[in-house]
């Protein structure tokens, strides 16, 4: 079966000051279709530039040199720039880190929903009317197991609770039913036990939706409950990958040893709590 995404050799290098320095070195990975694969390594070691090239958020100062990018079997970097557009945020979709500079304050959460399916919409050149488009921002804060919608629709992220907020993050991402989410260390800024909720989430929804997850983390505790399969990444290069638990039980390399060695303890349990809304 063709894999959600493949990408190949990618090279990615940045210009500052004059000076070009390459930061991802020929990187290979592959998320196969309805599976939920993470890139670990430490700060620094490229995981953001990989996502952003998956995403085409790439900064004016970086070029890729070389490489592929398969999503469903369409190279991303040679498809037309029109189809590149239409995919980001609808066919493959981002789940941000950090919901206080994600959200806008001054807006509420159902006029920022909404706002994002109607550009969703529009891209796909779908047609749906304004009371359809509210319809699906319900059913999609249902689906994060938000208990009163409507009440959580009309309220403001300062009045929302950080695992709510990133909660909202998660809605806002699936909104446009992707195949394909990639998620920047959801949760990183709440406390443990929320983080381990809102990776459970993440997981149940994936399966329930039958979605390809690509989780990027430096924390490979957060890969150890969310992710069957598993790429390291230093200084720009993958430098092993395998299924989850043969990686933790018989680690290649000295860094991946280090980086087991940092895992701190999620819930200070070896199981996750449940999620309870
Ligand atoms: N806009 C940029 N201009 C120049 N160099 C950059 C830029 N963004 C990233 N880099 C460089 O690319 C390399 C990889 O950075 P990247 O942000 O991908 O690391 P990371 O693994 O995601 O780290 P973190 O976990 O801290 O986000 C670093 O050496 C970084 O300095």
């Amino acid at each position: 079966m063709q894999p959600a995404l493949h990408v190949e050799n990618l090279h990615v290098s940045f210009k500052t000051y004059g000076r070009t320095t390459e930061v991802l070195k020929g990187v290979n990975l592959t998320v196969p279709k309805g599976a939920q694969v993470s890139l670990v390594g430490e700060s620094g070691s490229g995981k953001s530039v990989t996502m952003k090239t998956i995403m085409d958020l790439l900064p004016g100062n970086a070029t890729i040199t070389d490489g592929a990018m398969m999503f469903d079997g369409q190279n991303l970097l040679t498809m037309p720039r029109r189809d590149r557009l239409r995919l980001r945020g609808t066919a493959m979709s981002m789940v941000f880190q950090d919901p206080m500079s994600s959200l806008n304050p001054v807006f509420t959460i159902k006029d920022q929903l909404m706002t994002i399916l109607k550009y969703a919409d529009r891209r796909l050149g779908r047609d749906r009317s304004k009371a359809g488009r509210y319809a699906r921002v319900i059913e999609v804060l249902t689906q994060v197991r938000m208990r009163e919608p409507e009440r959580v629709a009309a309220s403001y992220p300062v009045m929302l609770s950080g695992g709510m907020r990133q909660r909202i993050l998660i809605a806002m991402a699936l909104l446009s039913e992707p195949r394909l989410l990639i998620a920047d260390e959801p949760g990183t800024a709440l406390d443990v036990t929320t983080q381990a909720q809102i990776l459970k989430l993440l997981k149940d929804l994936v399966s329930e939706h039958h979605l390809s997850l690509l989780m990027i983390t430096h924390n490979l505790g957060v890969v150890r409950e969310t992710s069957e399969y598993v790429y390291v990444m230093n200084k720009g290069e993958i430098v092993e990958h395998g299924a989850t638990s043969a990686l933790f039980a018989n680690p290649q390399q000295q860094y991946t040893r280090d980086l087991i060695a940092a895992v701190p303890k999620l819930t200070g349990r070896d199981k996750m709590p449940e999620v309870r809304p």
